[in-house]
């Protein structure tokens, strides 16, 4: 069966990315796009992919559902409009598959209830990027001996949400096998605000954004006279295509929410 997949940020850095990876997918068709706002009628692919009809872009959810029938909405947009967007794809009965970061624990605990109730599967993932997962995996591994850890990740400066979805991702999983401590000298006090990052359960998440960065994490664990580096770099952006083609098959296959690939890898 061909999956039909409609996607949202079709222009966005990830989008055009993933735009080729389901074009050249013999399993998928790009059936439509989802903007919010008139830039045109299409994506302009003919040049490249004669043989397919242009993709059409829509900027309303309900004609394009109802034109186009996707089985599978791509997410590559903005943390501002993402949870609304994914709520209605669940609620037209099409599978959300969401890159997009930004989501609080309520928004997901919501869409998961949402999924469950639909028999609908969903998937949210932080990252798409397998090394990242791996970080994210080994992290989780040594903190059962090395519970004093903190979370350096470092993006593009174009990134909107602070942490990023993958630092907050890496802390939850950390959370599961680490009792919450407060780290640090009992009587630390910034002199400067922000200047100890994020607190998630104790754990510190400092957020780097420069121009000429991707995306990159470090998880440093820290001990009696040692230290782990657990790092991750994705150099551009194919390092997450696998993850997204991976992603559009197994959301066919299930009927719950699933939130980050390290559950289903
Ligand atoms: N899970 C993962 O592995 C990864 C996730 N991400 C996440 O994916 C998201 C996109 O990243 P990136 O491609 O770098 O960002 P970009 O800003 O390059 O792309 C976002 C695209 O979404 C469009 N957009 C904004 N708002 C809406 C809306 N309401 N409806 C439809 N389209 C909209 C933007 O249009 P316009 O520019 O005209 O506003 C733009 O084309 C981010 O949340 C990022 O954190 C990124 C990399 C990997
Ligand atoms: O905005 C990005 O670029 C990325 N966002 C995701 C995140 O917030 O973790 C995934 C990856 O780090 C790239």
């Amino acid at each position: 069966m061909t999956i039909r997949v409609a996607i949202a940020g079709a222009r966005g850095k990830m989008g055009t990315e993933a735009v080729h990876t389901i074009m050249n997918n013999d399993g998928m068709e790009l059936v439509s796009a989802l903007d919010y706002k008139e830039v045109g009628t299409s994506l302009g692919l003919l040049e490249e992919f004669p043989n397919h009809y242009e993709v059409p872009i829509y900027t309303n959810f309900v004609e394009l559902v109802r034109e186009t029938k996707p089985d599978v909405l791509l997410d590559l947009t903005n943390p501002l409009c993402v949870y609304e967007r994914t709520k209605q794809a669940l609620l037209h009965n099409i599978r959300p598959v969401v890159g997009t970061t930004g989501f609080t624990e309520e928004q997901l605990e919501e869409l998961q209830q949402m999924a469950t109730e639909k028999q609908l599967g969903c998937i949210i993932a932080p990252n798409f990027a397998i090394g990242a997962i791996l970080m994210m995996k080994f992290a989780k591994d040594a903190a059962k001996y090395f519970p004093d850890v903190e979370i350096i990740e470092m993006h593009h400066d174009q990134k909107l949400d602070a942490p990023s979805g993958t630092g907050i991702k890496t802390a939850q999983m950390i959370s599961e096998v680490r009792e919450a401590k407060k780290q640090g000298h009992p009587d630390e006090r910034e002199t400067h605000t922000g200047a100890r990052g994020a607190n998630y359960d104790g754990m510190h998440i400092h957020s780097v954004r420069l121009p000429g960065l991707v995306a990159h994490q470090q998880v440093l664990f820290g001990s009696t006279g040692e230290l782990l580096t657990i790092r991750h770099d994705s150099l551009n952006r194919g390092s997450f295509m696998s993850g997204v083609t991976f992603s559009i098959e197994e959301v066919m296959k299930t009927n719950t929410l699933i939130y980050g690939l390290e559950n289903i890898i």
